[in-house]
């Protein structure tokens, strides 16, 4: 049976040392919270660091062997390595970058290494529980680079990540030392999710900046696999808050808290201690309600719950330091004999006295800096049976994207937040019931376990996705068959596109000259009688004549408008017109001069947009902006464009390389064909072979019409001279 192997930095359960021995508790923060409902069914495992130091094999297996009750596997940390992979590298350098808070990140070479180690470390005690029908679904920035280290060592395995925390803008990744290993990391995985779409796009953005791979809906092709990367925003266990809201122990929580509190109306603040929640600010914005509206004191409390978390952290450390002293000043100032301005709890709180919380708060204020989703305002919403309650939610928190009905504010904008507070303190009940109700529709349905599912139903089709079109790699053993089909062969052709396959890429295309071993290579093929051997390339005549006319080869330039046998004259494929070009130029020019960096081509019978050297999201963008607008001026004409390799080009439709290569099959006859490519353009050629050819594309694991795949140009070179 195949099960999903859950892996996160922090289990769903901390082991705690106490004087009465080891116990376990249910770990806070959103991830564990979360996903803590889901992961049982089935025989589903979650690996993950257990919160505690082990003192030596015994307590090691003891804790082992409690959490495997619970369908737990623990990875354990040292103290070296939560240092300087958890506080250090995860918290010191990934977190604030991600949460735009740049000018707190850490760069420092050893909390890399460690990083890189207990990614390790995570990855081995995951190939200990995965068996290889397993799905293995990793979580967060702490374990950035499992995803490509599991894929080494299971290629064929089923791996999706989600990431937790927001995916920052280019302009914050690249300013990270690790940014392209970080990237790579994460694509090991063959769907790669986030909470929100403006998430995704950063990713994406990132991805094609920082390692050249263009994406098509979320969908990028990298030299092995395709990955899919997609929006799912996490909910919650609406059941659960909601029951645990409605149950007694809660009504007895509520009634106790009442009657300390009497009439006093009551703002609820809930997170983990953390700079990126905005608790501070949250604090003078308090400050300021008192301030402004004299009415409000002795009338409202502010209950802020702060949970210790990553107090090793220094910038933590200092936070409570502020937090400690903000709440002092505050009730310093306004406080009475019979009233508190701001209640102040720094632990945290089982479930159901939470739940007390969240059913007496007639506001909860969520004011993050930024936020991954925040779980807290989805758990507010849940459980409000009676729909009475405000929400007040940052923009940038995730579950702003969804919770629109709420009172959205800037949190760094204090005035604006203390005016939310007294507007949510005076909204009319419909008001409070209409956007409840709103909300909890959206909450009750796409739930966790809707959120599962749908993540779940996209791996199985993102790994569907890459069964189509999937070609097998060249093995040794499909290497010696080709070698004795040729060997057997009287007329063998050889159809061999130029860049990318006999020469590597040039960021400008007049560099990529053929080198000795590629000219020695190609006279060696040419010298051997029974083969044909022809260039099929999109490159002008021109080129291909200076560059390698000396050799008997055949050529088809210009993606099969010209044709060459050796020593003959060129010819075209068919009559041609060029006189379009003189309309079509203008607009080619146009983009150039919109797009640094491109420029144009001109062949005989085509143009082409290059935009090789431009700056990759601005090239892949107007390149979709130039089809559009070339496609609709060649409508009604014989003209056809094209999109290749970081190209646009436009031509007289129906002559392709295919309908070139098709014409040699037919007139030559040979008795072994093999074409190789690595181009959108060379897909013409492969559908047009017959089906006992050998095609192969050249990249490592591409989708392709071809029947196999070679590395690169060196295993192309390597292959041709394995013939000779
Ligand atoms: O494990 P800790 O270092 O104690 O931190 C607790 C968790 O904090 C982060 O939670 C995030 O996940 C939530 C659920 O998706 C989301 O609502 C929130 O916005 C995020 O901040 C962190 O991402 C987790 O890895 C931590 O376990
Ligand atoms: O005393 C507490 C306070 C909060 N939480 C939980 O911690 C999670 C916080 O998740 P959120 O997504 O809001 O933020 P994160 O801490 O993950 O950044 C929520 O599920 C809360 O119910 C908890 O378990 N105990």
């Amino acid at each position: 049976m195949s099960r999903t192997i859950i892996v996160s930095n922090r289990l769903p359960t901390k082991a705690l040392r106490t004087d009465d021995g080891l116990t376990f508790q249910p770990s806070e923060g959103g991830l564990a919270t979360g996903l803590g409902s889901i992961y049982r069914a089935d025989g589903n495992v979650w690996v993950g660091w257990p919160g505690l130091f082990v003192e030596d094999e015994a307590e090691a297996a003891f804790v082992t062997e409690q959490l495997a009750a619970d369908s737990m596997a623990p990875v354990f940390l040292t103290e070296a390595e939560i240092r300087d992979y958890y506080e250090g590298f995860s918290n010191g350098t990934l977190w604030p970058t991600f949460h735009y808070f740049a000018q707190l990140a850490v760069y420092d070479e050893d909390m890399w290494r460690a990083y890189v180690a207990v990614n390790e470390k995570f990855c081995r005690a995951v190939l200990e529980q995965a068996g290889p029908d397993d799905t293995i679904w990793v979580h967060d920035y702490q374990l950035l680079l499992l995803p490509e280290m599991l894929r080494q060592a299971r290629p064929e395995a089923t791996i999706g990540f989600f990431l937790h925390i927001p995916f920052p803008s280019y302009e914050l990744i690249r300013v990270l030392p690790w940014r392209t290993e970080l990237l790579r990391g994460m694509l090991g995985a063959d769907l790669i999710g986030f909470h929100t779409f403006g998430y995704m796009r950063h990713f994406l953005s990132a991805v094609s900046q920082l390692l050249g791979l263009p994406n098509q809906h979320g969908q990028i092709e990298t030299p092995t696999r395709s990955v899919l990367v997609d929006a799912f925003p996490m909910g919650i266990d609406h059941r659960r808050y909601a029951e645990a809201a409605a149950s007694e122990a809660a009504d007895n929580h509520v009634r106790e808290y009442r009657e300390a509190l009497k009439e006093v109306r009551v703002i609820l603040s809930i997170d983990r201690l953390d700079y990126t929640k905005g608790i501070a600010q949250r604090l003078r914005a308090f400050e300021l309600l008192l301030l402004r509206y004299p009415e409000w004191r002795g009338q409202v409390s502010l209950l802020m719950v702060v949970v210790p978390s990553r107090d090793q952290v220094a910038q933590y450390a200092d936070l409570k330091v502020e937090i400690d002293e903000l709440v002092g000043r505050i009730n310093a100032q306004y406080r009475t004999i019979a009233w508190n301005p701001v209640h102040y709890f720094y632990r945290s709180f089982p479930l159901e006295e939470l739940a007390g919380f969240y059913r007496m708060a007639e506001v909860a204020l969520v004011t993050p800096m930024r936020d991954g989703m925040n779980l807290v305002a989805k758990e507010y919403v849940a459980s409000k049976a009676d729909q009475r309650g405000v929400l007040i939610l940052s923009e940038r928190a995730g579950a702003a994207r969804e919770l629109s009905d709420a009172l959205i504010i800037n949190p760094t904008d204090t005035g604006q937040l203390a005016e939310a507070m007294h507007e949510a303190l005076v909204m009319p009940e419909e008001d409070q019931v209409a956007r409840m109700t709103n909300m909890q529709a959206l909450v009750r349905q796409y739930d966790v376990f809707a959120w599962t599912k749908l993540f779940m139903d996209r791996l199985a089709h993102a790994k569907s996705h890459q069964q189509t079109l999937a070609t097998t790699k060249l093995t040794p053993a499909a290497t010696e068959q080709l070698k004795k089909n040729y060997h057997d062969a009287e007329r063998r052709l050889l159809l061999l596109d130029y860049d990318g396959t006999l020469a590597p890429f040039h960021a400008n295309p007049q560099r990529a000259k053929p080198d000795e071993e590629l000219r020695l290579l190609l006279r060696a093929l040419t010298d051997e009688p029974r083969n044909r051997v022809v260039i099929i390339s999109g490159r002008d005549r021109a080129t291909l004549q200076e560059w390698l006319g000396h050799l008997p080869l055949d050529f088809i330039a210009e993606h099969g408008v010209w044709l060459r046998s050796p020593g003959e004259e060129w010819t075209l494929f068919q009559e041609l017109r060029a006189d379009w070009k003189q309309d079509i130029r203008p607009v080619l020019e146009l983009y150039v001069s919109r797009t640094a960096g491109s420029f144009i081509e001109e062949k005989d019978y085509s143009l082409v947009w290059h935009y090789r050297r431009a700056d990759a999201e601005l090239g892949a963008s107007r390149a979709r902006e130039l089809t559009s607008h070339l496609t609709f001026m060649a409508s009604n004409t014989e003209l056809q464009v094209m999109e290749g390799n970081k190209v646009v080009e436009i031509k007289t439709a129906g002559i392709n390389k295919g309908t070139a290569a098709a014409r040699t099959v037919a007139t030559y006859h040979p008795d072994f064909i093999l074409a190789i490519g690595d181009d959108r353009t060379d897909e013409d050629t492969f559908r047009a072979m017959p089906p006992d050819a050998y095609t192969l594309k050249v990249g490592s694991a591409p989708r392709s019409l071809a029947r196999f795949h070679v590395d690169g140009v060196g295993a192309v070179r390597g292959l041709l001279r394995e013939l000779l």
